[in-house]
């Protein structure tokens, strides 16, 4: 997992910078966070976990918002000092994003490196990026940010051939460093490209093209992935971290003589980076392009937090643009929840539906309700498909296992009932003009 990182992470490969959170033995971070009354840092805690930091103490300063040019309050920054040596900690680690003030003045009060929540979710991206196209994604989301502020780029770009002497004559060393952080970014985002174009893309969106999708879409450790499992008898990895999941996995799925395709996504979190949300927009294509969206929860989350997470992905799908597809409810984890609490967050959200991936709880009604949710958009579709496709027909035949056929002369005639977005995508078939959709 270190190579990976280092290979990726700017700033992990230069011993004398002390910024990532991985990559070194053994990092001891010491928590920071400007919050608002009622939060706590258990979140960031997790995250440093996660990127196998371990995490020796805690400030908090209850405020509106943080300090525009520390961060904190100066008086705070004072008791910190104090607490920070005491502490043994090597890293300071901030809960927000902070801007590239903010950082440079921390870091000298407090004569320690400082890294920010960003910085920290990035790294755990880069450590679990395995496919191709996952390692590029996040070498962009990190250069991008890192342009942005203009950190370190130096070793960076050295590292790539770049290195001293290529400056032009007038250009100051943050022009050359930024030019040839946009160079590579452009770069990177061609051989995304490529990538993308792949075969097996191309095969998955053929797939998807044909059968109706649902893609599982929630917080981080919601249990998404293992819901995916229990419902498709895949063996996608699950683990109580955070962000286990980068690469979509996608299988299908029968209910009722109908197939389905169901995909795995990336959790969401609070705070989620922009770049990421950016780098990984074609992986979360999945979630634009699905007919209907499951929005996992972990319902045995604190009434808060719930709410919380849920709005966290709420945006997270509207900057996506996936908040107009219908969306249900999976109360998931309701192994972990006594009577009580089975009651009451059902009544807190009646609309969703309680289950257990674990157990297997509740995931038969789960599949009556997603072929409900298609049912009630079937369409009654006449097609006309002329002999040479007849690989559409066999395609038919799986989404809708029923279907009436007539040879005629100018090929066969079908009349088919299909879900309103699948019925879409075989318009140009459509007998009459009739619309199919
Ligand atoms: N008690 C209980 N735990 C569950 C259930 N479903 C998942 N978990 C646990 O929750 C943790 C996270 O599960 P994952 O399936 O990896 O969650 P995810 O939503 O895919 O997480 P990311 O890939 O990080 O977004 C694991 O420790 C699971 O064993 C459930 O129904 N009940
Ligand atoms: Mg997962």
């Amino acid at each position: 997992m270190t190579t990976t990182r280092s290979r990726n992470g700017r700033l992990n490969e230069t011993p004398a910078n002390e910024r990532s959170t991985a990559g070194r033995a053994r990092q001891r971070a010491y928590m920071i966070a400007a919050l608002e009354e009622g939060d706590d840092l258990s979140e960031l805690q997790e995250l440093l976990r996660t990127a196998g930091v371990a995490v020796v103490g805690q400030t908090v300063q209850h405020m509106e918002k943080p300090h525009p040019n520390t961060y904190l309050g100066s008086g705070k920054l004072e008791e910190l000092k104090a607490a920070l040596k005491e502490s043994g900690a090597n890293v300071v680690a901030c809960d927000d994003e902070l801007s590239p003030r903010q950082e440079r003045n921390l870091e000298r009060a407090l004569d320690t490196p400082v890294v920010d929540r960003t910085t920290v979710i990035l790294d755990i991206f880069a450590g679990h990026a395995h496919s191709a196209e996952g390692k590029l994604q996040v070498e962009l989301a990190q250069l991008e940010y890192n342009l942005a502020r203009m950190r370190g780029l130096w070793t960076h770009l050295e590292r790539l051939g770049a290195g001293v002497g290529t400056r032009g004559p007038g250009e100051s060393q943050i022009e050359t460093d930024r030019r040839l952080a946009r160079d590579r970014i452009t770069a990177l985002r061609r051989r995304l490209e490529r990538v993308r174009g792949s075969r097996e893309t191309m095969r998955a969106e053929r797939a998807r093209a044909q059968l109706p999708t649902v893609a599982l879409v929630g917080y981080t450790n919601a249990g998404k992935s293992t819901l995916l499992n229990r419902l498709t008898g895949a063996e996608v990895g699950v683990r109580d971290r955070l962000f286990h999941t980068l690469d979509p996995t996608t299988r299908s799925y029968k209910l009722g003589g109908r197939d389905y395709l169901l995909t795995d996504t990336v959790g969401f979190i609070r705070k989620l980076p922009h770049q990421l949300v950016q780098a990984f927009g074609a992986t979360l294509e999945e979630t634009r392009l699905a007919d209907l969206l499951l929005h996992v929860v972990d319902a045995s989350a604190p009434e808060e937090e719930l709410n919380e997470m849920m709005r966290a992905v709420d945006s997270v799908l509207e900057e996506l643009g996936a908040d107009e597809q219908p969306r249900m409810l999976i109360l998931n984890k309701a192994d972990a929840l006594d009577d009580d609490g089975r009651h009451d967050v059902q009544l807190r959200h009646p609309r969703g539906l309680l289950v257990s991936a674990r157990t297997g709880e509740g995931l038969e009604a789960l599949g009556e309700r997603i072929e409900e949710e298609f049912e009630r958009r079937l369409r009654d579709v006449e097609l006309l498909l002329p002999y040479s496709e007849g690989g559409r027909l066999a395609e038919l035949h799986e989404i809708a296992g029923d279907l009436v056929r007539e040879d005629t002369p100018e090929g066969v005639r079908v009349t088919v009932r299909l879900p309103a977005t699948v019925a879409a995508r075989f318009e140009r078939y459509a007998v009459n003009g009739q619309p199919a959709s």
